[in-house]
């Protein structure tokens, strides 16, 4: 039991109140004993609208118990979702973006913001957060020993874990996405995907280093479908880490007093309309004429019942999908005349997000193909993205056809 003033903000005003907080044990109490509820004043409470979405009765995650990221695991687990490594390897991944969290937050009085000095493999000038958070998340991922193979957005190669002891699990990630918001403040996040190893080019202690290396990049050009787990981490006014283990789309709000991450969106649904569009329409000179028409129509309020789509772009594709997620609309970084194959990375951006979008009931496109489908045939292959409220996603597709 742990006591404590406690500033919490349950979107109706800002509260200051001594807490009790109850975390369920390891042990499971006896029926009397069962914990309570936790409870600031009564109302932090999940309330009746935020688990609208979820099946009431089927859902363990319904009004009035608390859930951190350990125990959402724990639950998992239990119903089979997934197995206590994958929950390993969800765990670390957590703690990674615990410390990314910090360091984002701090960058300005710590010597974090500006360039590092060097160029990632793609010739972008890494921001000194994108070198510390890629080392943040290998460190974090390494020390789980369940890891076979790590590929970052940030590195050249993949590379083989030596010494994973159970699970070698591989993982693609992008350690900070939208860096180029750092030095300003604006909203962050970090992407990651974990697949199971292939059979074929499991590493073992025979291989030379080019069989070690050939092994990993095979292993780690896998097409989004067979994705495990997906998730990102949004680094802005909160901390939210977003997920799907293939069972649905949560959120966990990172709660600094507790240092946990606590279930505040136990069951995400992309609306399927939304008239919010997210691109960069500083490039629409470049894009094809398709692209054009297609945005051309969004401001064509004749069209929308008189009122046309709202613009809104952050330039950072966590930030922009996890409003597209919440609110609807639709997210697209097109293929342009500088850009020919688009600009995001189809390994540690594009199949993460569209995931997690068609888990949350939205689509994620190139205009012409399921991102989901589509299978690397470099690791840091670039591809057009489309992605968030299915009928917003088709609409644009009907464009390409
Ligand atoms: O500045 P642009 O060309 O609009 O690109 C912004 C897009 O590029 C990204 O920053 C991805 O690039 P990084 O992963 O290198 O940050 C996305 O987050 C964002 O949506």
């Amino acid at each position: 039991m742990l006591i404590g003033i406690a500033e919490y903000n349950s979107g109706k005003g800002q509260h200051s109140q001594s807490v009790s907080l109850t975390i369920p044990g390891p042990a499971r109490p006896s029926k009397h004993q069962r914990p309570r509820s936790f409870s600031v004043n009564g109302t932090s409470k999940l309330s009746e609208r935020e688990t609208a979405g979820s099946t009431k009765d089927a859902s363990p995650f319904t009004v009035g118990r608390l859930f951190t990221l350990t125990t959402w695991l724990l639950e998992q687990e239990k119903r089979e979702v997934i197995d206590s490594e994958v929950a390993i390897v969800i765990s670390s991944i957590a703690l990674a973006c615990k410390q990314i969290a910090s360091l984002v937050n701090r960058a300005g009085i710590s010597n974090l913001t500006g360039l590092a000095g060097a160029a990632n493999q793609s010739g972008e000038d890494q921001k000194k957060l994108d070198v510390v958070a890629n080392d943040v998340f290998a460190n974090c991922l390494r020390s789980t020993g369940r890891i076979g193979t790590l590929a970052s957005e940030e590195e050249d190669v993949p590379v083989s874990v030596e010494g994973s002891y159970s699970g070698d699990y591989i993982v693609v990630f992008d350690p900070l996405d939208g860096s180029s918001n750092i030095d300003a403040g604006i909203s962050v996040g970090s992407i990651f995907g974990v697949y199971d190893p292939s059979e074929e080019c499991r590493v073992d202690e025979l291989d030379d280093a080019e069989e070690v290396l050939n092994k990993c990049v095979l292993n780690v050009c896998k097409a989004g479908s067979e994705l495990l787990v997906a998730g990102y981490c949004l680094y802005s006014s909160s901390t939210v880490l977003v997920l799907t283990v293939g069972d649905g789309v949560v959120g966990f709000t990172f709660d600094a007093l507790v240092g946990e991450f606590i279930l505040s969106h136990p069951d995400i649904k992309v609306p399927d309309k939304g008239k919010i569009y997210a691109f960069n329409e500083g490039n629409y000179g470049r894009w094809e004429q398709g692209v054009k028409d297609y945005i051309d129509s969004l401001k064509d309020e004749s069209k929308w019942g008189g009122t046309p789509y709202s613009a809104r772009y952050i330039g950072s594709l966590v930030g922009d999908f996890h409003r597209t997620l919440l609110y609807g609309g639709i997210y697209g970084y097109p293929a342009d005349t500088k850009n020919k194959t688009g600009k995001l990375r189809l390994l540690y951006e594009c199949a993460p997000m569209s995931y997690l979008a068609e888990q949350a009931g939205g689509l994620g496109s190139t205009g012409t193909q399921r991102v989901l489908d589509l299978v690397p045939e470099k690791i840091h292959q670039r591809v057009p993205l489309f992605c968030g409220s299915k009928s917003e996603v088709e609409y644009l597709e009907s464009f390409f056809k």
